[in-house]
């Protein structure tokens, strides 16, 4: 898909509090700066790649952009699910991420547990895409070991 892999940074602000933290799978949602700088034709959905926290470890990681038709948003929204377990939140820190793949287009749901069995399993095709030398040589990009700040977004 055209526009991938996408790099980007930024930093990590506060949704719509829908306590999918409650559900077992938060999502660090950026900026609206950063929302705002993606390419405008970029196809809103779900994606995977690998994301680190300021200067953490990379990790696997689910993405989705748009409004997210099962709550109806009025803000379209760019949000990471790290494929990992942290033992405190990150707001206010920086996110870098590189998105490497596509899985589907956003959808609408009968209920609350379809939606999270959908992103369940976009959870383990993340998991196994990105086992792929194709995917896990992104991991290493010097994206994730330089300094913050010096990049701006696919630079
Ligand atoms: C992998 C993944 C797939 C998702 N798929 C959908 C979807 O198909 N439809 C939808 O309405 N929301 C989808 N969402 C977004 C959730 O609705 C969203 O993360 C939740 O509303 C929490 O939003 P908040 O961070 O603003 O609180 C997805 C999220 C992730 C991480
Ligand atoms: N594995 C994880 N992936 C993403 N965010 C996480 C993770 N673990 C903890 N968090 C924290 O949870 C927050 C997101 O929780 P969420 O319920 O989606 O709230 P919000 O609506 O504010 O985005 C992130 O901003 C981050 O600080
Ligand atoms: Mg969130």
């Amino acid at each position: 898909m055209r526009h991938l892999p996408y790099f980007c940074r930024g930093e990590v602000v506060k949704g719509y509090g829908r306590g999918s933290k409650e559900l077992g799978i938060p999502t660090a949602n950026f900026s609206e700066q950063v929302v705002e700088s993606f390419p405008s034709d970029i196809p809103t959905g779900i994606y995977y790649g690998w994301a680190c926290v300021g200067n953490g470890d990379v990790h696997k990681m689910v993405l989705s952009i748009g409004w997210n038709p099962f709550y109806k948003n009025i803000k379209k929204s760019v949000e990471t699910h790290i494929i990992h377990t942290f033992k405190e939140d990150f707001y206010g820190e920086i996110l870098s991420i590189v998105i490497t793949g596509y899985i589907r287009p956003e959808k609408n749901f009968d209920s609350l547990d379809a939606l999270i069995l959908a992103i369940q399993e976009d959870i383990e095709e993340a998991k196994r895409q990105l086992d792929l030398p194709e995917h896990l040589k992104l991991k290493e990009d010097n994206f994730f070991h330089l300094p913050e700040g010096k990049i701006v977004n696919n630079h």
